[in-house]
């Protein structure tokens, strides 16, 4: 097992080979490698733990010149890095380049095995006295960890415990959070992930995901390549503008690619090691957080205009300089003022895809064709209305109109006339079409104004009511009896997350109809018992979506994402729902078989860009299931030599 040591940031010790002050036995020093020790006078830095240091190291020829080496920093008895007597100002270099063994073994998350290392890998990686005695199997290791988090009764302690043994042991937090999914979704991701994000310079202990701020502007390729791994397949990026419902979060908003990329391994089976969190920092407008003493961001306004643009730009370019044509950049939780642009900017030059136009609305079409088993007739014989014509909303709409359109052969403007959208100023009708944004001014229908949801759900009659204003509690008693009035089986999509913001509680959905809703929301809800029957509400939520779609992007090599690969994945995903499902009034399968979902939207997915001609995986494999399922990570732990 040759690998680079990845922890190089230990504060002001610097492990040096095998004379780490921590690990190495005196036998494996003088098998494998030279003592060398660290001249206090360093003042070379060194970066990305590729050690050039000749002028920093010294190789000694017994321990006794050590130590006569440590007399020249004052240390105390054996401190031979001077530790005891470090100031700040004493420079001294980060530097580690070893096999990781021992002490670095056990503290490198992606090779750690915990109490699961065995007999003959504790003698041959000198790990001997640093564990206890005991071994135990993964599968011990899992039942543990999930014991002990059941143990917080806080949701934001189950998150801290998650994110510290990501950061500890990487296989062990995967085969936990695979082998129990419906139950960790919501820790690692929402609603929980929305209260880690507000409270993260709290919470921070220590870092997760790639910072890119204004500081680094001009250098954003030298930042990419202080990031460890080299062979990044895919990037979820934000600028923190708008966190879930719960608005700028700045910087903060780092918990949200961590927790989209730790599904992409966990329900799609991207390598963890070929996913990149990235958070753009240009400021923030929360006042609150530029207050907050612990907030880990830039403390300035947010940039806008040019300045915004031209850091995107430079991080576009960089990306694509340094891991190819094919990296996937997953755009998710921008505010939708730069969403569009950027979305429609780099849809030309590079593998981007916007998670939260393009992802939900993959989502909702499945569900809504699912759905049709549940209430009959086709897409087109049924009416859609929108709270929230933003990016979740209009994106969605779309795509329906897209499939609509292509199910009747009816061109899409006129496909959109069925679906309505309303925004905080009221239903989207044609006399506001002058001060619409851009992605807006197709909803504006032809209707007088109207300023109240109820109003425009009485005067536009849906059949599918759906949630995308990021307002919680906005389809209200009178908005959800309305729906029931109209509608033997009325549906019903409060997607806006976390928990607090949905438009909609699923008791209140089904208590309101007289338990007739298809009631679906962004974040979880239990069961709800109403007159003696157990109704289970679905999760319409895009982490259906992206893992698999990724995982078809990347295995196929495609070069460029197309609507149609959207279409295909949503009807991959809508195959998945059971009649067991249906029974139980569900349009969306369970997440306990996400993994064979998600291999079966790659599947589709790749299918369509092999057909489209912007795969570049050649030649095309046989059963794409089966390659699917092949591409797929798992978390069990390897064997060392
Ligand atoms: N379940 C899922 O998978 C997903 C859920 N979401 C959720 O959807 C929500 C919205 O996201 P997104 O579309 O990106 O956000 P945007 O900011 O792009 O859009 C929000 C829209 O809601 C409107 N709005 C806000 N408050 C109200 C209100 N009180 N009444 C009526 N309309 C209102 C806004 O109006 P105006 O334009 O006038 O300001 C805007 O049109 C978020 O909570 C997000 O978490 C998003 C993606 C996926
Ligand atoms: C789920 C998601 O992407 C969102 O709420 O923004
Ligand atoms: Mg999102």
């Amino acid at each position: 097992m040759m690998s680079l040591n990845r922890s190089c940031f230990l504060g002001n010790q610097a492990i040096a080979g095998s004379s780490s002050p921590f690990s190495h036995s005196q036998k494996r020093r003088s098998a494998s490698l030279k003592v060398v020790a660290l001249v206090p006078k360093v003042r070379t830095s060194d970066r990305n733990g590729s050690v050039v240091m000749e002028s920093t190291l010294q190789e000694v020829k017994d321990e006794s010149s050590v130590v006569e080496l440590k007399s020249t920093v004052h240390g105390g008895v054996q401190d031979v890095y001077g530790e005891d007597t470090a100031t700040e100002d004493q420079l001294v270099t980060p530097w580690s380049v070893s096999v990781a063994s021992g002490y670095t073994l056990i503290r490198d998350p992606h090779h750690n095995k915990g109490l699961a290392f065995t007999e003959k890998e504790r003698d041959a990686h000198y790990l001997r006295g640093l564990l206890p005695p005991v071994v135990i199997s993964q599968e011990l290791q899992v039942k543990k960890m999930i014991n002990c988090i059941r143990q917080y009764l806080v949701p934001l302690q189950k998150y801290i415990a998650m994110m510290d043994l990501q950061g500890r042991n990487e296989k062990l937090f995967y085969k936990l959070l695979i082998d129990h999914v419906e139950e960790l979704l919501p820790v690692v991701y929402t609603p929980t992930v929305g209260e880690a994000c507000q409270k993260y310079g709290s919470i921070f202990t220590h870092p997760h995901g790639l910072f890119i701020s204004l500081k680094d502007k001009g250098k954003i390729l030298e930042v990419l390549r202080n990031w460890p791994e080299k062979n990044i397949q895919v990037i979820v990026v934000t600028d923190g503008e708008r966190i879930l419902g719960l608005g700028d979060l700045g910087c903060h908003g780092m918990g949200i690619p961590v927790g989209k990329l730790a599904l992409y391994t966990a329900l799609g089976g991207v390598r963890p090691s070929a996913c990149l969190p990235v958070t753009i920092d240009v400021g923030t407008n929360n006042q609150k957080l530029l207050d907050d003493e612990f907030y880990i961001g830039l403390r300035q306004k947010r940039a806008t205009g040019q300045e915004y643009a031209e850091l995107l730009q430079e991080f576009m370019t960089a990306v694509k300089q340094n891991y190819g044509e094919k990296i996937l950049v997953q755009f998710e939780d921008f505010a939708n003022h730069n969403a569009f642009d950027l979305l429609s900017k780099y849809g030309t030059t590079h593998l981007v895809f916007n998670d939260d136009i393009q992802g939900t609305a993959s989502v909702v079409l499945a569900g809504l064709v699912a759905a049709l088993k549940l209430v009959g007739g086709s897409l087109a014989d049924h009416r859609f209305l929108f709270l929230g014509a933003g990016e979740a909303g209009t994106g969605i709409a779309e795509l329906i109109a897209l499939e609509v359109s292509k199910q009747t052969n009816i061109p899409v403007e006129e496909t959109r006339k069925n679906i309505w959208l309303v925004d905080s100023k009221g239903l989207i009708v044609s006399s506001r079409k002058e001060s619409l944004q851009h992605f807006k001014k197709p909803w504006a229908h032809e209707h007088e104004p109207v300023k109240e949801l109820v109003d425009a759900v009485n005067a536009i009659k849906p059949t599918v009511l759906i949630g995308t204003s990021g307002a919680g509690r906005t389809f209200t008693k009178d908005v959800v009896e309305s729906m029931a009035s109209l509608n033997e089986r009325p549906i019903i999509l409060a997607l806006s997350n976390p928990t607090s913001q949905s438009e909609c509680t699923a008791e209140e959905a089904y208590t309101w109809t007289q338990g007739r809703a298809i009631y679906c929301s962004g974040s979880p809800f239990p069961p709800v018992e109403y007159e003696g029957k157990v109704y289970t509400p679905g999760q319409a939520n895009n982490a259906y979506i992206f893992p698999g779609f990724g995982l078809g992007l990347i295995m196929s090599g495609t070069i460029r994402v197309h609507d149609d690969m959207l279409l295909a994945a949503s009807e991959a995903l809508a195959s998945q729902v059971s009649q067991e499902d249906y029974d139980k009034g569900l349009i969306y399968p369970p997440f306990t078989n996400i993994r064979k979902i998600s291999a079966h939207i790659a599947a589709k997915v790749a299918a369509k860009s092999y057909e489209l001609g912007l795969a570049t995986r050649l030649p095309e494999p046989k059963d794409l299931e089966k390659y699917a399922e092949s591409c797929m990570y798992s978390p069990s732990y390897r064997s060392f030599r």
